[in-house]
């Protein structure tokens, strides 16, 4: 059975062992093995994770065939155990089926946090402050070598909370770092467990790290839902100060049912609380990192944001487009990082094709964004770190390329698109504005 494909015409792959499967999914970035395989099997092909088969998914048009043009066909979840351990219902954003239920709630989402500013320029000044209080935390360290990776993930995790439960946290407050230390511990275990989702047999060998992450990802539920109750408490239809209370007004309007109840309200504020700081966060450490290894491209940065918006204010979002070079930098540092190599997996909903092969419904398709961002052939040198392949220097412009997916494409992408794209660019413009960042000498 093992080595029987699913249906005929199905994407070919490399054999795997049985019970193990590919040892692709052993090494150590999964998603270069998984681009490396792409050489001999093609754009689209198959590989044995345990018992199971995954499709794995190379390349822009392939990518955009499974993303956009077959975008319904590909819009599932599969039912990811990691997930269920802390959320068995699947409720929530990320993990959940593309049923009715999902589209309302996710349209629904979309719509309320727009409303609250999300991606909105009316939200720019809730930014700026956070920003402010991060930039006068670095003033008092000048000169100190200074770990920022901690700071810049409470200050990029206010923003979320701001929005969700409408209050910002201290970065002392010990209930915060403790639950973005628990994100982070979660998101670990996650990833090392995460072969246990198709190899069940070794389930009994990992007991420890599994009762760890479910506690991690309980804990975290546990913190969403005692802001549910506060807001419970303290709830006034006419009075509705964020997304919580929006969305219990809607449950109210709807007697808990259609898919909106506590239980969904808690795995929504779990996936915007981990989806909304661990991405930026990173993202911005990154830039920091880059910035330290490229010292002109930083002084670069630095001279066009003093030249354009001056040293007396933050750069806003309007100054943007006299920034194109900031702009591309941006845009090269998500490249090169690609913080997201591959989405979150995918599954068909219906049988559908893909490249010409056939994909039975309930396959579990995984899309490499990594291979759009580090193909040669998109990009050359694509280990360089260089700006200029987003910038065009004769007209000052900004280069729009249409294999750069960062936030993936379709009926699945990043809700936090708009957001994420105004953090970035307001934090790193400000940093890059009020500091010179450099490696600690020795
Ligand atoms: C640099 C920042 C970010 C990057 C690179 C990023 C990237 C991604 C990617 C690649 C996916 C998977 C899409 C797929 O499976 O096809 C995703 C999903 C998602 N992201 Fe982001 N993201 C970022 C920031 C954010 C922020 C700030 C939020 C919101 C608060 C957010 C909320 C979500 C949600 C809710 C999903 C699940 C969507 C769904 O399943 O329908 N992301 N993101």
């Amino acid at each position: 059975r093992h080595y029987k494909a699913p249906c005929k015409n199905f994407p070919p792959g490399p054999w795997g062992l049985p019970l193990l499967g590919s040892s692709a999914y052993f090494s150590k970035h999964i998603y270069k093995t998984m681009w490396e395989l792409s050489k001999k099997y093609g754009s689209v092909y198959s590989v044995k994770m345990g018992p199971d088969c995954r499709v794995i998914v190379v390349g822009s048009d392939a990518i955009k065939e499974c993303l956009v043009k077959k975008g319904n066909d590909y819009a599932d979840r599969p039912p990811l155990w990691v997930f269920q351990l802390s959320n068995p219902h699947a409720y929530g954003i990320t993990s959940a089926r593309f049923d009715d239920a999902f589209q309302r709630r996710r349209r629904f989402c979309h719509t309320t946090l727009r409303g609250l500013g999300f991606g909105k320029t009316s939200f720019e000044s809730k930014i700026t402050e956070e920003i402010s209080v991060l930039l006068d935390h670095f003033k008092r360290k000048l000169d100190i070598p200074l770990e920022v990776k901690d700071i810049i993930n409470r200050s990029v995790s206010n923003i979320i909370c701001s929005i969700t439960f409408g209050k910002r946290f201290e970065y002392t407050d010990p209930e915060f770092i403790y639950m973005i230390d628990t994100m982070h511990k979660w998101f670990a275990m996650i990833q090392k467990i995460f072969r246990l989702n198709a190899m069940a047999f070794l389930r009994p060998f990992y007991k420890n790290e599994i009762n760890h992450c479910a506690n991690l990802g309980k804990n975290l539920h546990r913190f969403c839902r005692q802001q549910i109750d506060d807001h419970h408490a303290k709830f006034n239809e006419d009075n509705i100060r964020d997304f919580i209370d929006t969305y219990l007004a809607e449950a109210q309007k709807r007697h808990n049912s259609d898919g909106f109840c506590d239980e969904d309200l808690q795995s929504v504020l779990v996936d915007l609380f981990v989806a909304g700081t661990e991405t930026t966060a990173t993202t911005l450490n990154w830039a920091l990192l880059l910035m330290i290894l490229h010292p002109s491209i930083q002084e670069k940065v630095f001279h066009e944001i003093k030249e354009n918006v001056g040293m007396n204010r933050l750069p806003k979002l309007d100054d943007r487009k006299h920034l194109p070079y900031t702009e591309a930098t941006l845009l090269e540092i998500q490249r090169f990082a690609c913080i997201a190599p591959y989405t979150l997996s995918h599954s068909a909903l219906t049988d559908s094709t893909l490249c010409g092969y056939n994909i039975p419904k309930g396959m579990v398709v995984l899309l490499i964004l990594w291979s759009l961002h580090h193909d040669p052939k998109l990009w050359p040198e694509p280990n360089k770190f260089d700006p200029n392949r987003f910038y065009d220097a004769s007209t000052g412009t900004v280069i729009k390329h249409e294999s750069f997916m960062p936030f993936s494409a379709g009926r699945r992408m990043c809700m936090g698109e708009q957001l994420a794209k105004h953090e970035l660019f307001l934090y790193f413009s400000s940093m890059m504005q009020q500091f010179q960042f450099t490696i600690p000498p020795g």
